[in-house]
């Protein structure tokens, strides 16, 4: 199994290098690439950790070469928010790293699966599609906007508000990756109840939750650690599909097959090329069906952004 971090010397990306060293199945070839030229002095250090996990580093005009036979590409370069700031206020950066390393990706390793960590996720991801189709190579199964974090964050509060467990709280978030796009479905949480009061709070909090961390960082940053454990989560249950082991499901943006958004967060079941089966987000409460209703639009506008953007950039290059 060959995984390529793209954006691997930043905060995501090094928690992220550290996790999947460990937890990579024996035998796996770990590429770390970044601009920074630390990449390859993070490499080194990784290497020292006893595990069968291969780990190189690269940077600058590397990544073609870095990419050859990768089996899965995480990205998670660019620039990440600052206090005050809206993950849309990022696009205006991110739009174009994203445009031009998936081009590198889909010329490289065409049947690569490609999860993208940069934000705004719910617009990137749309631009990596149109991409990838520009190119030839689009195949939706095997590309994924990761929002396992909203996943873990809602197991996280319902787990602390209702003194439980939260390791083994599941709670389904579907939609997208920023503000009311981000829905936890709390109906469906099994053996918890909640009235209608913790609804709101805890849907609101699960939705606020990156801005706490942005926050509290003070202007070092958004969250890195909790999503290199995230994108751990969805990594491993990505390398288990693609090796055939069943069962495995995760949340996460994908050109699937509701009528909410072209592009939506739901569950997969995970296979051998990516997607096997894009799974039904089951029954909604009367507060998730109007809160999803108001999503959507608010989705398909982010989503629109993105196809406008590669439209533009492809008008002029
Ligand atoms: N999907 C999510 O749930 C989620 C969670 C946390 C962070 N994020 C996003 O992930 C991104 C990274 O966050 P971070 O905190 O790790 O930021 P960071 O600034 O610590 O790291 C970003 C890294 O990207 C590198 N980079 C920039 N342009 C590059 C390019 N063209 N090629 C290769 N590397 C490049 C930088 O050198 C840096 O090392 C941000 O956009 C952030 O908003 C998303
Ligand atoms: O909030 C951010 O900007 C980073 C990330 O999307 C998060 O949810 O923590």
């Amino acid at each position: 199994m060959k995984v390529v971090i793209i954006g691997a010397a930043g905060g995501t990306g090094q928690a992220l290098s550290l996790l999947l060293k460990t937890q990579l199945p024996p035998g796996s070839d770990l590429s770390l690439y970044d601009i920074m030229p630390v990449t390859k002095g993070i490499a080194v250090d990784l290497s020292h950790i006893p595990s069968a996990v291969t780990v190189k580093g690269y940077f600058g005009d590397s990544l073609p070469i870095v990419l050859k036979e990768a089996d899965i590409v995480l990205i998670t370069a660019g620039v990440a928010r600052k206090p005050g700031m809206d993950r849309s206020d990022l696009f205006n950066i991110n739009a174009g790293i994203i445009y031009d390393l998936v081009k590198q990706v889909g010329r490289n390793c065409p049947k690569a699966c490609l999860g993208i960590i940069t934000n705004p996720v719910n617009t990137l991801v749309p631009i990596a599609a149109n991409v990838l189709k520009k190119l030839g190579v689009y195949d939706p199964r095997k590309l994924f906007g990761i929002t396992t974090l909203d996943v873990i964050r809602a197991s996280f509060f319902v787990g602390s508000l209702k003194n439980e467990d939260s390791s083994k709280i599941t709670v389904p978030v579907i939609g997208g990756h920023s503000g009311i796009t981000i829905l936890p479905l709390l109906s469906q949480v099994n053996g918890i109840s909640f009235s209608d009061q913790e609804v709101e709070q805890l849907t609101s909090r699960i939705q606020n939750a990156g801005n706490d961390v942005v926050e509290a960082k003070a202007g070092d940053g958004a969250a890195t650690l909790s999503m290199g454990y995230a994108a751990l989560k969805f990594t491993m249950s990505l390398v288990d599909g693609l090796q055939g082991k069943p069962n495995k499901v995760e949340y996460a943006f994908v050109a699937g097959n509701t009528a909410y958004a072209p592009y939506f967060s739901q569950p997969v079941l995970l296979g051998r090329e990516g997607v096997k089966e894009y799974l039904d987000v089951g029954p909604l409460s009367t507060f998730e069906q109007q809160a999803v209703e108001k999503l959507s639009s608010v989705l398909k506008q982010e989503i629109v952004l993105g196809e406008q953007f590669f439209k533009e950039r492809t008008s002029t290059s």
